[in-house]
């Protein structure tokens, strides 16, 4: 039986899930290079993945063009325009980290639901329409494009996890994610003003992100930091990959089995650094709950967590837990959206 590992890595490992996302060719040695990497570090790059490298060069693109406006014009998309579907456009300081103001700005968006649409019908936060701007009219079809090619993925890896736990390929599409919540950001971190070691600022501070399962596409200008037992490790950009990491849902799943690694981001390139993380997170509505394997089971997470927080202790659904979080990162948006 294998036990909870407590290796330390000194690099984030690169998988080609090609096998995994094709169909054909060996998924299970794909399954299990994806588990010892859950193990070992959180984090794992993916290449060979298959997502268009023609839409990625064009997300990018109109990316960079929405950012180079002046503040006005993005705030015609601001997030309190956003109410309750928890979309738009916040500026540079908008968003905090463990209370304190990331460097960053950035755009949120989600999966594009109508308003007939019963999550929307019944007023459940962050699910709605997306705000897209006119000032950059390519942008809003070409993200509705990428997160439904990020979405595919997100199967398909969630398919291969299954697989590296000995589970059935269905398994959390079956109890979790066949309707995930998809929520998708575009950040821009702009350059870091001083390089002084005290002075600077993250772009966003130490965290772990909430579901289960983050893709992360970042241009080339470097900066995510991944939280090893014995310091920080650089995930510097790799051409034609992603970075994954899976969140505190699947850590609460595997009792700590598989971990939510903290990771941060400090923009020391000098130039803007664009970043697209996509979280393919549980249901909103469906309680997380531990896996009953035998492997699982004799996991007892004693570690204690980066914000002393347990992921194991809470209790309600992937909603409950998420808007908990969630009003500490935006305190403005609480009454909007609780
Ligand atoms: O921008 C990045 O590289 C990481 C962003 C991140 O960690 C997050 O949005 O949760
Ligand atoms: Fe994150």
């Amino acid at each position: 039986m294998q036990q909870s590992v407590d290796k330390e890595f000194s690099q984030v490992p690169i998988i080609d899930v090609s096998a995994l996302v094709s169909g054909t060719g060996d998924k299970y040695t794909v399954a299990t290079q994806i588990g010892q990497a859950c193990r070992e570090c959180g984090f794992f790059y993916i290449i060979g993945h298959g997502v268009d490298e023609g839409l990625q060069q064009r997300l990018e693109h109109f990316s960079r063009q929405f950012f180079e406006q002046d503040v006005e014009t993005k705030l015609e998309i601001g997030m309190n325009v956003g109410g309750r579907a928890w979309r738009g456009y916040f500026p540079v300081g908008g968003e905090l980290t463990s209370g304190k103001p990331d460097l960053k700005e950035g755009i949120y968006f989600g999966a594009e639901l109508e308003e007939n649409h019963p999550l929307v019908r019944a007023n459940t936060p962050m699910h709605g329409r997306n705000l897209f701007p006119s000032s950059v009219p390519q942008l809003g079809k070409t993200v509705l494009e990428y997160m439904e090619a990020m979405t595919k993925l997100g199967h398909r890896l969630m398919a291969g996890i299954a697989l590296s736990l000995e589970l059935e390929e269905s398994y959390f599409s079956d109890r979790y994610t066949t309707d995930p919540l998809i929520l998708f950001r575009i950040f821009n971190y702009p350059p870091n003003p001083s390089l002084s070691e005290e002075k600077r600022q993250w772009g966003v501070g130490e965290h772990t992100d909430y579901g289960v399962l983050t893709i992360l596409k970042q241009d080339n200008a470097g900066g995510l930091q991944v939280r090893s037992k014995s310091g920080w490790v650089d995930a510097p950009p790799i051409p034609g990959s992603f970075v994954c990491n899976i969140g505190d849902m699947l850590d609460r799943m595997t009792r700590g089995l598989y971990r939510s690694t903290p990771h941060r981001v400090l923009n020391l390139s000098g130039r803007d650094r664009l970043s697209f993380p996509f979280f393919f997170d549980p249901n909103f509505n469906v309680e997380v709950k531990p896996i009953e394997l035998e492997e699982v089971m004799a996991c007892d997470d004693k570690n204690e967590r980066w914000d002393k927080a347990s992921v194991h202790a809470f209790r309600g659904t992937y909603g409950n837990y998420l808007l908990s979080k969630v009003s500490k990162v935006f305190p403005e948006l609480r009454q909007t959206v609780l």
